[in-house]
């Protein structure tokens, strides 16, 4: 079983070891025993640590003309197991580093690598001027068991280097560490300049390898380069990835304990805990907790922690001791309230910029429209630092947009394009996996269960879960025994998962922003992909009114909701929408959005691939959804006219920031089969006539029949024909088209094939079983809020009015 390290967070795979393969630490959390090995901290005669703190913190900075992992490096493997002194080498503990850092005697700042066999020692030593070492055996177990960093980092800022040495630096870590054999498009520019000590904005693609731009140069510059992100997952994500490529980082978090957070500060800044805890007992903690680990070369923190009083203090020393290299700050549009995930920590971060001025900042992100960039430059202060811009393009990435309301059954219409892709790919023998992203909770557990129906795996993920049961799904999403991930869009922040061929969104996302961004979550690995949209106005109507909702009334204040966000959302989910609705290229518009050049799509959207066929589908759901209207007596609906009734809580995991809990009840057009069991209820039982699209145009065909015997219809011109709408909401030219759907539509119906499926497939049958359960146990806990709810409610009206406000200078 797998299990994390509770001091490096590695992800340790030995169930039997007790000690952290990467660190050396007892970080595994069990109770000690008669066979637990020895500790790093205890009597190891193996922990040889040969960098000393004191000659480190002297040493001159490093000539640039080598990789700064060699520069601090005062000793070579030969010279710790010829000296053989364990104790001493303890002494000498280095805040940076206690592994083992090898330079050939030429002190060429070239890295000769990570001994784990002896040969390859002995070949180390064949040049050596000083004799091997007579315990060979003790030092190979060394770098084995304990010394897991085969690199070493600068201590202090590395001086600006050459063009040439920057190059020659860039293309040696680029293999030795990143194990990568070149830059993408913007990479070089990006880290050239972070090299330069120029501050920088990137905004570069979703997956279009930000990360390296901030993690690549922070191994040359030396010191530490502080890295702000929004997201906690993301950060222990990149943490552990950094950790295994032998790239000392850490992140200081809420998720972490106190001690935890203040032994990592330890090692950025040591002896930062001898002044600022006070209390013996805490000393204590935290100096027996402190593990022998280096200096992280990335500190990761969210914007709210940077903030601290404790982090300030560690950004000071690192400050005015020359260490402090870099801030990224990652997923910038977070800063500008016109980006769509707006968090207000990140508008406290121009603290950094004015109290450390020489330090450079970095500013990246995948979603800038013009008014974002023009934000982040300003809150920022990056204005006349150079902005590299990359292309927005996804080329890999087909879009696709299906119109609900058009579809008879758009369930069984995603489940067959999620069998077909599954298909496709096991056909190709490649692994295959898929988001689907929903707004409702429960849409999660009912979409899953229809998944797995269809004998593939899939699983239901919303912030309602329970802790492990998210972690469950999310793990065994990316190991790949759930194929398919039905979620909020509480899932998928910071995944880089490199074989999702699908990403699907069930309802129309907040915003082009968040649509590109998680759609940007499949074809990682630049093979082809697809996102498709299912599109309902029903959709659109119900979010206008859930953002009008949040706007009105007052804060917890007592004041009245600030309104500048309502145009701002209001305005982004119109721009949504016509991406949904416009008759353009898909791809264009969402790189048009963003500011970018147009494209050749090359047929790889569906208005490109085939425009008249999506015109056609546009038109008819219109069509469809204004007769549905009319026929439950509700006109052409134009706004969303108050169908929800009862207390209004969401339970759409679609909040900002925050989720909201609760419950929301539709009582108007559904957009599922009348057949289903979600609406067998009575309260929908009267809104459910004609809800199959088929049957609305076998309808319009009736109307059809008459209207061409009568003589009346869809005859005439252009101008008559919003009258004529008004009655029967159908273009002329759609007759045809509709007609052909009918027909298509009214075919006898044959035994669904997925059916079949589940019936030869225990394991899915079992799953969807589970997920069934899951969506009543949901359902009876919506009840029992609403329940409390409308309790609560009828308390306070019951209750007696509070007195009026006395009003100023009126007398008691
Ligand atoms: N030069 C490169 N060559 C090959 N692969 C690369 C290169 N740079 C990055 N990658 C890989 O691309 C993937 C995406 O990188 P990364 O996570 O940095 O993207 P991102 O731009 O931060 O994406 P997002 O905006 O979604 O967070 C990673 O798996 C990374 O290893």
């Amino acid at each position: 079983m797998t299990w994390a390290c509770r001091y490096c967070t590695f992800a340790n795979h030995d169930d039997t070891s007790t000690t952290c393969c990467l660190c050396g630490m007892p970080g595994k959390r069990t109770l000690p025993s008669a066979r637990e090995p020895k500790t790093a901290k205890d009597d190891d005669p193996e922990i040889i640590d040969i960098t000393d703190t004191a000659n480190d913190k002297k040493l001159p900075v490093k000539s640039h003309s080598s990789l700064p992992t060699a520069s601090v490096s005062t000793s070579t493997v030969q010279d710790a197991a010829a000296n053989d002194a364990p104790t001493t080498s303890r002494k000498r503990k280095a805040p940076h580093s206690t592994c083992i850092t090898t330079t050939n005697n030429n002190n060429d700042g070239e890295i000769h690598g990570f001994f784990t066999n002896n040969a390859d020692l002995r070949r180390s030593h064949k040049n050596s001027t000083k004799p091997a070492p007579s315990t060979i055996k003790s030092v190979q177990q060394t770098a084995t068991i304990h010394c897991r960093y085969p690199h070493s980092f600068s201590y202090h800022l590395v001086p600006k280097r050459t063009s040439q040495e920057a190059k020659q630096d860039i293309r040696k870590t680029l293999d030795s560490i990143f194990k990568l054999r070149k830059l993408r498009n913007l990479q070089p520019h990006a880290i050239n300049c972070a090299l330069r000590l120029d501050s920088q904005m990137i905004v570069m693609a979703t997956g279009g390898g930000k990360s390296l731009c901030y993690q690549l140069p922070a191994c040359l510059l030396g010191g530490v380069t502080i890295v702000i992100s929004p997201l906690l997952a993301l950060m222990k994500d990149q943490t552990e990835a950094l950790n295994a490529k032998g790239i000392p980082a850490a992140c200081v978090s809420s998720t972490n304990t106190e001690t935890q957070n203040a032994a990592i500060l330890e090692r950025v800044v040591p002896s930062l805990s001898a002044n600022a805890e006070k209390t013996a007992n805490r000393k204590k903690k935290v100096f027996t907790e402190t593990p022998q680990l280096p200096t992280p070369v990335l500190l990761y923190i969210t914007p709210e922690s940077i903030g601290s009083n404790r982090m300030r203090t560690v950004l000071e020393r690192l400050y005015s001791e020359n260490r402090l290299a870099l801030f990224a700050v990652d997923e910038a549009h977070c800063l500008s309230s016109w980006g769509h995930d707006f968090r207000p920590a990140y508008r406290r971060l121009n603290y950094l910029r004015t109290k450390f001025p020489k330090t450079p900042c970095m500013a990246l992100t995948a979603t800038a429209t013009p008014n974002v960039i023009k934000d982040i430059t300003k809150e920022l202060s990056l204005e006349g630092c150079p902005i590299h811009v990359g292309s927005f393009d996804r080329p890999n990435i087909n879009y696709t947009v299906k119109f609900k309301d058009g579809i008879d059954n758009p369930i069984q219409d995603l489940v067959k394009i999620i069998s077909k892709n599954h298909q496709k790919c096991e056909s190709d023998k490649a692994p295959c996996s898929g988001i689907v992203y929903v707004h409702k909770r429960e849409d999660t557990a009912m979409i899953a269960s229809a998944i797995s129906k269809a004998g593939i795996s899939a699983s239901a993920y919303h912030a309602g879960l329970k802790k492990d049961d998210r972690l469950a799904v999310q793990d065994g999403w990316s190991n790949g025994n759930i194929q398919v991930a039905v979620a909020t869009v509480a899932f998928g922040m910071g995944i880089d998962k490199d074989c999702v061929r699908y990403v699907i969104h069930w309802c129309i996302p907040k915003s082009i922003e968040g649509f590109y961004q998680e759609s940007g979550r499949a074809g990682r690995d630049g093979q082809q992909s697809h996102s498709i949209l299912y599109y309902s106005s029903d959709d659109v109507q119900k979010f206008k009114y859930l953002i009008q909702k949040q706007s009105s009334g007052t804060n917890r204040d007592g004041q009245k909701k600030d309104q500048t966000n309502l145009k701002r959302k209001l305005s982004q989910l119109a721009d949504m929408e016509r991406y949904c609705t416009e008759l353009k290229c898909r791809r264009n518009i969402l790189i048009r959005h963003f500011g970018g050049e147009v494209v050749d799509c090359r047929r790889t959207c569906d208005f490109c691939s085939n425009p008249g066929e999506v015109e056609r589908a546009l038109r008819s759901a219109k069509a469809v959804k204004d007769t549905r209207n009319q026929i439950s007596g509700r006109g052409k609906q134009k706004q969303w006219d108050g169908q929800w009734d009862g207390p209004h809580l969401y339970d759409d995991d679609w909040g900002d920031h925050g989720m909201m809990v609760g419950d929301l009840r539709v009582t108007g057009p559904l957009e599922v089969d009348p057949g289903s069991p979600e609406i067998k209820s009575s309260e929908h039982r009267s809104s459910v006539r004609f809800v199959k699209a088929s049957d609305i145009l076998s309808k319009y065909e009736a109307m059809e029949g008459k209207a061409k015997r009568n003589g009346t219809f869809f005859g005439g011109s252009e101008s008559d024909s919003n009258a004529k709408r008004a009655s029967v909401n159908i273009p002329p030219h759609l007759i045809a088209s509709l007609k052909a759907a009918s027909t298509k539509a009214m075919k006898p119906k044959t035994p669904c094939k997925e059916a079949a499926k589940v019936l030869s497939s225990e394991d899915h049958a079992k799953n969807a079983a589970a997920i069934e359960e899951q969506l009543a146990r949901m359902k009876s806990e919506r009840e029992a809020r609403l329940k409390a709810l409308l309790a609560k409610t009828s308390k306070k009206a019951t209750a007696p009015p509070p007195p009026p406000p006395l009003s100023f200078g009126q007398k008691k």
